[in-house]
Formats: structure tokens, C-alpha cells, sequence
């Protein structure tokens, strides 16, 4: 990655010392010549000096020094000639282009930036001459390479074909000179490796007629016969013995003193080549000699130890990529869970994850070994390394683990005479105030007050009432959570509790934003909708034109023609309730196959859960097939138990629930998630043991997450430079219904890419000592929803200076923190005019500098402002201060137009009579 000075220097053909003074001169502090430089000031040094240093170079002993370049194609015309016709003029225009090129090429490989900036010469196919520097001096070999000129290789030094990471982003399209490419770098299926053995090759036809220099190490005789290649072994070779420490790394076709091959080298290795007649340092990461071993020589001959031997070997079956040498599989299928790190891949495949790290950066992707990579990077980075990459979802890494003790959720069991007809799930969502919550108490009271008098629902999170439909009792679930962030958070776990969405409008306020969601999440989950034209007493209540604005979305009213059933209600007076739950039925009717198979082990989902005092961890479930007993064993999540009690709406208690039965379960170990699904099982061994695989995964997916999060000082880092603010929070809730909406419904704030929120912990119940250790650690605030702090947890937050917030309504709690984020957003500032003025005489003064004899020609000039200068219209300089401002010889803050001054510009004394200073001030602009 990094180049050391005086390889810089002999780069460009100047002294060490130049080179460290134009680094000085750009502002890098680097202490001698044999100090290593970033990429990234390479780079710069290139861009901003590289012309000056060539050009004095080369007047100084151009002849000496960048004679190796310019000699080289000379040295080689042979073999380019017989190789490809035109490579001679070709190689001249290399020749001359290479240093150009190579200014590029230390930047080729940092992915992001390099990218867009294609080197001027990158792109064009040299094969024939990569980097003669150090093929010069072995030019007996030139031939071996000549014959491998036509091979489609990066230019050398030209490392830049349009930047990694869109090669491997594109599959194919990725460019044929890419280094990086698995098919150049890492290739197998090299043509048989001519005999003439070392110098050939330079990784992928690059090197053609760029032998090994003469100082490149060990030409290992094991490396030899292996991987036949065109480019192949010397991509090997040259990641091994001929790369240079760190920055070394060279590989396919990267070969530095190798001509330079692709260069794919960060940091520069691939642009600036190695002295002839000597190996650019031995191995790269991993290399057998020491990433810090000798700077070149003849090959020590000293005694390997077994070990090292048997690491060189294994080197030198590992291709390398982008001078990283990683072993590649042979198409294997690896399995890996959505969301894994490097680590966890890199374990899977037996290598190192620090490798894997590198491979991605060479792809074009940074990333850290511990943090999660989308399926995306796991199925490009297999496919570089040959492996095929197949990533599992939780979901069916569960079905799996069910799978493994022949275990199965979500199918009837049986066949259709099993089958009996079971209620419509039901879940109400619709835009805030349309009357949900109203609407949902009303059809539970009147429903209880009709069935029996007195009895009073406790809010489990679901319940049962029943309804008359062609004389027939039928009874339907509501699920008790109004809104579509429950539902949407269920589903986003694979979980679908509802089989119909009662879409609530309100009729004084039509179609709003939220009603627009929620049927979007509806339709999207394919579940059929009945809308409830709420509120129909209101006097300025209009039912029609709710309908009209639905019918726009693909919810055609029926008495227009189209299939959804609309109902005028008012969840106040308790009119059309009847009638909902009757077009709740007949949709379900005419649109669901509503059956399941009640004689099975109960299965279903947990739609709520809480830690109750008194009666322990307490869920809600709604059975989707087979029958929940007491006394059944059951895990759900990470949670399992024998079921102790099962309770109703009512608080009653049950024996059992049958399909679609909401039901209170008691007896669980622990606290469920809200989606999580739950079965019954025949043994309560097995339930434990799924259970505790499940938080055994679970706890792995954090602590990866966990380990993923930038720490205190990155944040610090990227504060600093402008990039991004964070905001960590650990949200605890009464219920993980709520602790799971107030999640989603933050992770819809939108406040751009500057600021981010992120959720570190989640969890229901009091906010505890472990939390404030964790914002303490993290630098997280903590969010209360329906809880507070227990213990010491509040006293602790106080001394560690955790904020915790309170909240007892979710859109408070939302709304504030997305205050909180705009906050953090960096002030945007505007300009503000404040006055001009024109200087008619210069007082030089040996103690303050030049005076400006002014007379403001309009507005005010203020002292604390800031100023430019303006000579004929142009702003000759800018945000200047004034170091003083006098009206006859009183210090004024401000003068105003029609007024004389005199004034001192601080630091900057070019002024001239007819300039005029512009005094203008930064103004916070409020964000909107
Ligand atoms: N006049 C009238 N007012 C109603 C009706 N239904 C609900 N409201 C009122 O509308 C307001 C909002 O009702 P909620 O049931 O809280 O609405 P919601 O959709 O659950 O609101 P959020 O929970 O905030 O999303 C309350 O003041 C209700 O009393 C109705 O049928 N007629």
C-alpha cells in the first residue's frame, strides 16, 4: 500500500531529499528516505509535483536514472516485434506514457476515488511492454515474455480500468485489462507455463516483455512446475518472494520490479517499479520471507524450517488477487448466513479474514473483518475466490434447525379432509387519528356487551368476536396492535399473522399519507382489504370521497364495480359495526381459503410479549393450525416451556386454542419477540435445544453486529473530516410489540446520508445497569418507551453522563429524536451582505501593515464581519478579517455607508487604490 521515500525517488529520478521536501512542502510529515508513504499522498504527490519531479529528474540524471525506462523497450524491441507488429511504436508511446501512467497507479487501487479517474493511459492495452524499467536489465527473456505479448494484459502502470469496483460489480463486463479480475488474476486455467520458467509473465500478459528482474528472489523451483501460466506462477511468484513488504502485496500481474504488471497495487507499488536488480522485498502478507525481510539480493539460501516450507507451498498454490494471496476454492458451495462478516467467511473457507479484507478492498469494497457484508459482497467475493457462495436467511436457517430434528413449521399436517374451516386474522391500520384504537375498542365492547354483560377485555394484543352471517356464529381475530409498523415488523421477520387488513379512513379526512402506506404494506403482503369509512357522524363527514380517492390506489368500491367491500362507520356512535365484521367475513369468504388442520401439534406466532411481574414472561399467540393445549411444550423464539396457562381476551382461563384462537400463554422461560413463531413439541429437550440454538444464533448475529460498530475514536475521525454523524440509541419498551414499532418506525426518519441513526439494543422491561454500560461504552442514548430506569441504572447514567429519554408516545418519541438528528446535522450557513467599500488611499505603516483609506459606497462594513477583496469585479481574495477599523483615530465596530475609514485587511496587505472590500457574515440558516 505504502512506498517508502526513496523508492519514490528513484521513481521519479530525483534525490530521496527532493522528494521529502516536496512531501514536507505539501504538508506530510516524513521523517527520512527510507519512511514509508500512504497511497493516498502518493497520489497527491503524483498529481500535484509528478511533473516537476520527472522533469528534474530526468535533467539531472535522467540519463542515469530513468534510463531503465526509457532504455527498456529498446532492450526488448525484439520480442515485442515478433510478438505483435505494432507493438514497436506501441511500446515506444508505452514508454513515454509510463510514467504518466504510473502516476496514476499508486491510486489505482483504492477503489473509491481512483476510480472515476481512469489514468490517462490505463486503458489502453500495452501487453507488450509493461514497465521496462527492470526488464532492462534481462533481456535474455525478454523472449518468454514476447511470446505472451498478445495476451490481453493491463496496460502496466495502468491499473486503472475504470476502477475495481465496478469490474467485479459487473459480472461480466468487467474490463479485460481488470487486474482484479478472477478470471486475469486469479486464473487457473492458464495455458501450460512455456519452460523458460522465471521472468515471464508478469501476472496475466502484462508482463509480457517485462522479465523478472534480475533481483528477483528465489526463483523456487517448487513454484516452477505448478500453475502453468501465462502471468499465473509469476503471480505467484510475485506475490511471494517479489513483493514488497506491505505495500508489496503485488500479485497477479502486479509484480512491481516484474514490469509492473497490472499494478493493482494500493499505494503505488504497481506504478513505480522497483530497481532493476532487486526483488521488491520479500513476500507479501504471508510471504515465507518475512513481510520485513531483505530488500532484495540474491536469494538467501539459508534453511527453512518445515513449517515455512510448507506455508511457501501453500503460498504458492494460493492465486493472488490483487497482490493478495488467498486459497481459492474449486466451485465449492459454501454456505453462509445473511448478514456474515468476513470472519465468519473467512472461517468457513480456511483462511485468513485479514485476507479476505484485502481481496474486497482490491474489489473495490471497504470493509472490516468483523463487520456484516450484504449478499452481494459474499456472492462477489466467492466467485473471486471460486467458491459458490449460497447465503441463508434466518428463515431458512431456522427451517433448517427444525429441519435437524425433523421438524417443520408452517405446513398443515394431513391432508384435505384434515381440514377445517378456521376466522379471518384481522389487523386495523389506517392513518394516525382516523379512529383505529376507537374503532377497535368498539367492536370488542359491543361484542362483549352483547355476548356477556359485565365482562371486561384485557388488552392481550389480540381477541375473538363473532358476528352473524347467514345465521351462522362467526367469529374473527383482531389483532390488537392498530397500525401498519407492527405489521410491517412481523412481516420483515417472515411472520404473517393476518389474513385481512380493515383499511380505516377517516370520511371528514379522506386518503392521508399514512392510509397510503398502510394499504401499500397490505397489498404488498397480498392480504385482501375491507375499508371503514370512520367517523361517518361527523357533520362535515363525506364517505364518498374517501371512496373516490381509494378508488385511485386499486381499491374499487363494490357498488362501483370493483371487488372491495367499503363500510360506513362510526366507531363512536357504534354505527355500521355490525356490518364491517359481515364484509370482513364475505371478503374472507370470497377471497381466502381459510382452513387449517386442528388436530396437529399447535403452531402459530407470537404477537406480543411482556415480563410480567407476578406471572413471569407472558405472550400472546395466535394459533395458525393445530391445537394449543395446557401442559404442552412449546418454544417460541429463544424462548421455551411447558405450557402452564393459557388465558383469554377475558382473562379466563382456557384449555385450549384452537385455530386462529388468540390465546395468553404462561410458563415460558423467557420473553419472545414480537413475529417469532412457536410450535409445540413432543419433548421438551428438543424445545430447549432449538431454543437455545436460536439465542445462541441470535447472540452471535449481535455480537457480530455489535463488534461491526465503529468505535468512539472512528466516529471521532469521521467527525472531523465531515463525513457522518451517528446516532446510536438502546430503545427499551414495555412490550416487544412496541420496542419492535418504535424500531421500525425510526428507521424511517430521513434526514439524508450526513446523519445516521442506529439501534445498538433492544429490549423489553426496566432500563437496567447493562444498558447504561452499553451507552456508556457506545456513547448510546437510551430511549424509554412505557419504562424507566430501575435500580441504579438512572443513578449510573447520571455519573456516566447517559441521556435517557422518556417516552409514553411513540410519535412524541419519534418526533423528538428526529429533532435530535436534524440537530446534529452540521449548520448550513448562508452569506449575508452587509456593505461595501472603496479604497481611495493606502497609508503604509511598518508596525500594522498596509491601511485602506476607504469610503463605504454602501451598507455598513462591521469589524467582527468577515471581508474579500474585489479588483475590478473579480475577488482577488476571500474571507479575509480585519484586524482593525478606525474612523478618524477612534476604533469603531462598524461604519456606515457615506463614511470614511480606515481599515487593515489581517494578513493580507496586496490591496490597491480602487479596490473595493466587500464585508459580508456567515448566517446559520435554520434546517427545515
Ligand atoms: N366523531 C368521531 N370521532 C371519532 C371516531 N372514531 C375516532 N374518533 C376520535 O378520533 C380521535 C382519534 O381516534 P383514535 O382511535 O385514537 O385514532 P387512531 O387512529 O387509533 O390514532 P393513533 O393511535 O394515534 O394512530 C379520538 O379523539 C377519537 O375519539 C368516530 O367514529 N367519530
Amino acid at each position: 500500500m505504502a512506498v517508502r521515500v526513496h523508492e519514490l525517488a528513484r521513481e521519479f529520478g530525483v534525490p530521496s531529499k527532493v522528494v521529502l521536501s516536496t512531501l514536507k512542502d505539501m504538508g506530510e510529515y516524513v521523517k527520512s528516505a527510507s519512511s514509508t508513504v500512504e497511497a493516498p499522498v502518493v497520489r497527491r504527490l503524483n498529481d500535484e509535483h509528478g511533473d516537476k519531479l520527472r522533469e528534474m529528474g530526468a535533467k539531472k540524471g535522467g540519463a542515469k536514472k530513468a534510463a531503465p525506462k526509457k532504455d527498456a523497450p529498446a532492450s526488448t524491441p525484439a520480442p515485442a516485434e515478433s510478438a505483435a507488429p505494432s507493438a514497436p511504436p506501441q511500446q515506444e508511446s508505452v514508454a513515454t506514457e509510463s510514467v504518466a501512467s504510473e502516476s496514476n497507479a499508486p491510486a489505482a487501487p483504492k477503489p473509491g476515488p481512483a476510480a472515476p479517474k481512469p489514468g490517462p493511459a490505463a486503458p489502453k492495452p500495452g501487453p507488450a511492454a509493461p514497465k521496462p524499467g527492470p526488464a532492462a536489465p534481462k533481456p535474455p527473456e525478454a523472449d518468454a515474455p514476447a511470446s505472451n505479448a498478445p495476451a490481453p494484459g493491463p496496460r502496466p502502470g495502468g491499473p486503472k480500468p475504470g476502477g475495481p469496483r465496478p469490474g467485479p460489480r459487473s459480472g461480466n463486463a468487467r474490463p479485460g485489462n481488470n487486474p482484479f479480475s478472477s478470471k486475469q488474476g486469479m486464473q487457473q486455467d492458464r495455458p501450460p507455463r512455456p519452460p523458460a520458467g522465471r521472468g515471464q509473465g508478469q501476472g496475466q500478459g502484462d508482463g509480457a516483455g517485462a522479465p523478472r528482474p534480475g533481483g528477483m528472489p528465489r526463483p523456487n523451483p517448487a513454484m516452477m512446475p505448478k500453475r502453468s501460466a501465462v502471468g499465473g506462477p509469476d503471480a505467484r511468484q510475485g506475490g511471494r518472494p517479489g513483493g514488497r513488504p506491505g505495500g508489496g502485496r503485488p500479485g497477479a500481474g502486479n509484480r512491481p520490479g516484474g514490469g509492473g504488471g497490472g499494478a493493482p497495487r494500493p499505494g503505488g507499488g504497481g506504478g513505480f517499479s522497483g530497481p532493476p536488480g532487486r526483488g521488491r522485498g520479500p513476500g507479501g502478507r504471508g510471504g515465507t520471507q518475512g513481510a520485513f525481510g531483505r530488500a532484495g539480493g540474491p536469494p538467501r539460501r539459508g534453511r527453512k524450517s518445515k513449517r515455512a516450507k510448507r506455508q511457501e507451498f501453500d503460498q504458492m498454490q494460493a492465486p493472488a488477487i490483487g497482490g493478495v494471496r488467498v486459497r481459492k476454492g474449486n466451485g465449492e458451495t459454501v454456505r453462509v448466513a445473511r448478514g456474515a462478516s468476513l470472519t465468519d467467511f473467512a472461517e468457513k473457507i480456511g483462511v485468513d479474514a485479514a485476507s479476505l479484507v484485502q481481496v474486497l478492498f482490491h474489489l473495490g469494497e471497504m470493509v472490516t473483518a468483523t463487520q456484516s457484508v450484504n449478499d452481494e459482497t459474499l456472492q462477489i467475493l466467492g466467485e473471486e475466490l471460486n467458491y459458490n457462495v449460497e447465503v441463508v436467511s434466518p428463515e431458512d436457517e431456522d427451517r433448517e434447525l427444525l429441519e435437524s430434528f425433523s421438524l417443520e413449521f408452517g405446513e398443515d399436517e394431513g391432508n384435505d379432509a384434515d381440514m377445517a374451516p378456521r376466522p379471518p386474522v384481522v389487523t386495523v391500520m389506517g392513518h394516525v387519528d382516523h379512529g383505529k384504537t376507537k374503532l377497535l375498542d368498539a367492536l370488542r365492547n359491543a361484542n362483549v356487551v352483547a355476548k356477556e354483560a359485565g365482562g371486561i377485555t384485557q388488552s392481550i394484543g389480540a381477541y375473538q368476536v363473532t358476528t352473524e352471517v347467514d345465521d351462522t356464529e362467526r367469529p374473527i381475530t383482531f389483532i390488537d396492535t392498530p397500525g401498519h409498523e407492527a405489521f410491517t415488523a412481523m412481516r420483515a421477520r417472515g411472520a404473517q399473522a393476518t389474513d385481512i387488513a380493515v383499511l380505516v379512513v377517516a370520511a371528514d379526512d379522506g386518503v392521508m399519507p399514512q392510509t397510503v402506506e398502510a394499504l401499500n404494506h397490505a397489498q404488498a403482503a397480498g392480504v385482501p382489504i375491507v375499508v371503514a369509512v370512520n367517523k361517518v357522524d361527523k357533520p362535515d363527514a363525506d364517505p364518498s370521497k374517501a371512496r373516490g380517492q381509494l378508488t385511485e390506489y386499486g381499491l374499487v368500491p363494490e357498488e362501483y364495480g370493483g371487488d372491495t367491500m367499503f363500510v360506513d362507520v362510526s366507531a363512536k356512535s357504534g354505527t355500521g359495526l355490525e356490518q364491517l365484521l359481515e364484509a370482513i367475513v364475505l371478503t374472507a369468504d370470497a377471497s381466502l381459503d381459510l382452513r387449517a388442520n386442528p388436530d396437529q401439534n399447535a403452531e402459530g406466532l407470537a404477537i406480543e410479549a411482556h415480563l410480567d411481574r407476578g406471572r413471569g414472561p407472558v405472550a400472546t399467540v395466535i394459533v395458525q393450525r393445530g391445537t394449543l393445549r395446557v401442559g404442552d411444550t412449546i418454544v417460541a423464539g429463544s424462548a421455551f416451556g411447558r405450557v402452564r396457562a393459557l388465558l383469554d381476551e377475558f382473562g379466563d382461563s382456557i384449555e385450549e386454542a384452537p385455530p386462529s384462537r388468540p390465546a395468553l400463554v404462561l410458563g415460558l422461560t423467557a420473553v419472545p419477540g414480537a413475529g417469532d413463531n412457536f410450535m409445540a413439541v413432543d419433548d421438551d429437550r428438543i424445545a430447549r435445544q432449538i431454543a437455545e440454538k436460536r439465542e445462541a444464533r441470535e447472540r452471535n448475529a449481535a455480537l457480530a453486529k455489535r463488534s461491526g460498530r465503529r468505535t468512539l475514536e472512528d466516529l471521532m475521525r469521521e467527525v472531523e473530516k465531515g463525513e457522518t454523524t451517528e446516532l446510536l440509541l438502546i430503545l427499551k419498551g414495555d412490550s416487544s410489540g412496541s420496542v419492535e414499532a418504535l424500531e421500525d418506525s425510526l428507521s424511517q426518519i430521513d434526514v439524508g446520508d450526513e446523519v445516521d441513526l442506529r439501534v445498538i439494543d433492544r429490549g423489553v422491561g426496566a432500563i437496567t445497569e447493562a444498558n447504561v454500560n452499553l451507552a456508556t461504552a457506545s456513547n448510546a442514548v437510551i430511549v424509554g418507551y412505557n419504562v424507566r430506569a430501575q435500580g441504579k441504572a438512572t443513578e449510573m447514567a447520571d455519573r456516566e453522563g447517559v441521556q435517557i429519554k422518556y417516552y409514553s408516545v411513540i410519535y412524541q418519541a419519534i418526533e423528538e429524536i428526529e429533532a435530535a438528528l436534524k440537530g446534529m446535522l452540521k449548520p448550513i450557513y448562508e452569506e449575508h451582505q452587509l456593505g461595501q467599500a472603496e479604497i481611495r488611499e493606502i497609508f503604509r505603516s511598518s508596525k500594522i501593515g498596509n491601511i485602506a483609506g476607504c469610503m463605504v459606497v454602501g451598507g455598513t462594513i462591521r469589524r467582527n464581519a468577515k471581508a474579500r477583496l474585489l479588483r475590478d469585479g473579480n475577488v482577488v481574495a476571500d474571507n479575509l478579517d480585519l484586524s482593525s477599523l478606525r474612523r478618524e483615530k477612534d476604533d469603531v465596530s462598524e461604519v456606515r455607508e457615506g463614511f470614511e475609514c480606515g481599515l487593515v485587511l489581517r494578513n493580507y496587505g496586496d490591496i490597491k487604490i480602487g479596490d473595493i472590500v466587500e464585508s459580508f457574515e456567515l448566517r446559520e440558516k435554520p434546517r427545515d
